[in-house]
Parts: structure tokens; C-alpha cells; sequence
């Protein structure tokens, strides 16, 4: 079982249209909704692969309702706690050529009672029995920026596993206390943890080390169109595949974090190509739809030990 986090989770509404005219009154082709935010994302691309997982999440006010109602559709086992809060609603904005834009709410407030009762949620769930616990997404006002230190320490006085996909000071909060088995920022993010820009291979690999070296086991690095490389204390890995046109990129680290987990019994270079499959199977599909066993291809994955630190990542 993997008991997922979400503190700030949302319902994403996508719109697909031809070409965005910033300014103007854009109509849309086609719309979509799908229950959202990071670790229910990673919750719901277990379950399209008949994965044990269980979405742990604050609730409230009518998205918070249709939040869960979407879950229980999708056959997501869920643990909602109340809150007095709104869930937020994501907007994204998908041209024809793949092209995707978004704009992320800031999500309800959670007050001092509604985190203690979102970690009993999760000490409940974990008690229960769990053999990994992820954290994942923003952390909204209230949550406080250790929140996930606290999680990752919960996870820990049960002798679970934590991963943790976040970003800005939660990630750094997270990442400082050690201790985590996974993370998995994007470039972006990673380059914004250690206060410097990822161009090649080699800085990848030097920032994912700093994060080794203070506590973390494995580093999942998501690359966009570009692949991921992954990072332990000994090795370093990359997988990619042929160029697509993405449909919607939205989710799609969410996907290649949940097949990385997926794979949890394999080799590492075989849990980097399940997740690089699953995330290339994500940007095909519309709005934040997951990936089914269907969607996945890992024949086109292509995986290299120890590529060299000068390539530079957009070359990759
Ligand atoms: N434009 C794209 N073309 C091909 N694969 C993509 C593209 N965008 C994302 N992916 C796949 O999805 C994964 C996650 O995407 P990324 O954008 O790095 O994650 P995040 O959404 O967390 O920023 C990538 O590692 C890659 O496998
Ligand atoms: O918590 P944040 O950082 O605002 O992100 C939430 C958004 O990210 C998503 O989880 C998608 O994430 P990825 O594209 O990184 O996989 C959406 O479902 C959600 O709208």
C-alpha cells in the first residue's frame, strides 16, 4: 500500500483551443476535468495499474465535493479530511501544438486543527499498514513549511519510507532534515534548491549529489521533454525517449513518479524507464488523465549508465 499526500490538492479544469491570444476572448474546442494536485495523481496512476494506494487530502466546499466524488469514480481510495477551506480549482490551457499553460490557485488556507488533523489522517493510514508514504504538491498558508519534515519524521516512527515531490522552502525544509528515500524535482527545481542553473548533465548530477549527501537515498530528476536522470550515492542514470507532441503536460511528473514506484522491486535503471514510460504515456493524454497499462510503452525507453557530464540537457 502507498498512502499518498496532498496538502493543496485541486480540481484541474483543462480548455484545449488552437493558439492562445493572450488579451483577447479565446474559445475553447474541448474541455476537461479531472481530480488533481501531486499525490493524488500518483494515487490515480497506481489504480489505472491495479497499484494498492490510498490518497490522503483536506476537503471542502464544492470542489472539495466534486473532488472527491471524482476519486470515488475513478475507484481511488481516499481518506478526505473536512476542512473549512475551499479546494482550489487549477486552470491549463492547452494549445494544438502541445504548448501548455497554467495557472495554479494559491488553495484554501488550512488552520492549526485542520494539519494535526490531516497527520492523523495520514497515522492512521500509515498504522494501517503502508509500505511507502509520498508527500506531494505546495503547501498552502498554514500548512507550515515543515510540514513535510513532519510527515517524512511520521513516516519514519513507523519505519515507512517517505518520497517527497515538492518545491521552494518545503523542498529545501525536507531536504535538509534528510532522511527521505526519493525526491523528485524537476531541473527547475532542483536548480532553485541549490541556487544555480542546470545546463549539462554534470550540474544535474553535482546538485543531486548535494541532496544525497545531506540524507536523501535516491534523486529522481525529471527532464521534460528531455527524459530524467536518476542519482544515488554511486550512480547516475538517464532514460528518454523519441520526441512527441504532448497533448497535455500536466501530471506528467506525477506519472513518472508513480511508475517509478511502481516498479519498486526492480533495478534501478528499470524503475527509471517505468517512470520515464509512464510520463511519456501522460503527455499524450488530454487535461490530467493518467496513464492505463495500455498507454505505457516502455520498448521506446532507452536507457544509459553513466552519460557524460558535458552533454548538455536539451541535447539529451
Ligand atoms: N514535451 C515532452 N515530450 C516528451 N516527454 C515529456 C514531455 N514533457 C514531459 N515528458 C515526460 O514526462 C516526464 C515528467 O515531465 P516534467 O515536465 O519533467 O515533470 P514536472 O511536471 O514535474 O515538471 C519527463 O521526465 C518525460 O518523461
Ligand atoms: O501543488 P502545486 O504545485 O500547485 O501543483 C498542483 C498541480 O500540479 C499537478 O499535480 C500536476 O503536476 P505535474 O504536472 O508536475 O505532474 C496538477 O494536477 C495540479 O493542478
Amino acid at each position: 500500500m502507498i498512502v499518498t499526500v496532498t496538502p493543496n490538492p485541486s480540481v484541474d479544469r483543462a480548455l484545449d483551443l488552437d493558439q492562445l491570444a493572450v488579451g483577447e476572448v479565446n474559445r475553447a474546442h474541448d474541455t476537461h476535468v479531472h481530480a488533481g494536485g501531486k499525490g493524488i495523481n500518483v494515487s490515480r496512476a497506481l489504480v489505472a495499474h491495479g497499484y494498492p494506494t490510498r490518497a490522503v487530502l483536506p476537503a471542502g466546499g464544492p470542489d472539495g465535493e466534486l473532488l472527491v466524488r471524482l476519486l470515488e469514480e475513478q475507484g481511488v481510495p481516499a481518506h478526505a479530511v473536512p476542512v473549512t477551506g475551499e479546494t482550489r480549482s487549477n486552470i491549463t490551457l492547452v494549445e494544438r501544438t502541445g504548448v501548455t499553460t497554467k495557472v495554479n490557485a494559491p488553495g484554501p488556507a488550512l488552520g492549526p486543527d485542520d494539519v494535526t488533523a490531516l497527520l492523523d489522517a495520514v497515522e492512521a493510514e500509515v498504522a494501517a499498514g503502508a509500505r511507502l508514504v509520498v508527500g506531494a504538491g505546495s503547501l498552502p498558508a498554514g500548512a507550515g513549511a515543515d510540514f513535510f519534515v513532519r510527515l517524512s519524521a511520521l513516516a519514519g516512527r513507523h519505519g515507512v519510507p517517505c518520497a517527497l515531490d515538492t518545491s521552494g522552502e518545503p523542498l529545501v525544509a525536507a531536504v535538509d532534515a534528510g532522511g527521505l528515500d526519493v525526491v523528485k524535482p524537476n531541473d527547475e527545481e532542483l536548480g532553485a534548491l541549490v541556487g544555480r542553473d542546470m545546463v549539462v548533465v554534470g550540474d544535474v548530477v553535482d546538485a543531486a549529489r548535494s541532496v544525497v549527501d545531506r540524507g536523501t537515498r535516491q534523486v529522481l530528476v525529471s527532464l521534460g521533454a528531455h527524459g530524467a536522470l536518476l542519482v544515488d550515492a554511486t550512480s547516475v542514470w538517464w532514460a528518454g525517449g523519441p520526441p512527441l507532441v504532448p497533448a497535455s503536460t500536466v501530471g506528467a511528473g506525477d506519472a513518472t513518479l508513480a511508475g517509478f514506484l511502481s516498479a519498486v522491486d526492480e533495478e534501478p535503471q528499470v524503475r527509471l524507464a517505468t517512470a520515464v514510460a509512464w510520463g511519456r504515456a501522460a503527455v499524450l493524454l488530454p487535461g490530467t488523465a493518467v496513464p492505463t497499462p495500455a498507454d505505457v510503452r516502455l520498448d521506446e525507453v532507452r536507457v544509459v549508465e553513466s552519460p557524460p557530464p558535458n552533454v548538455a540537457l536539451k541535447e539529451l
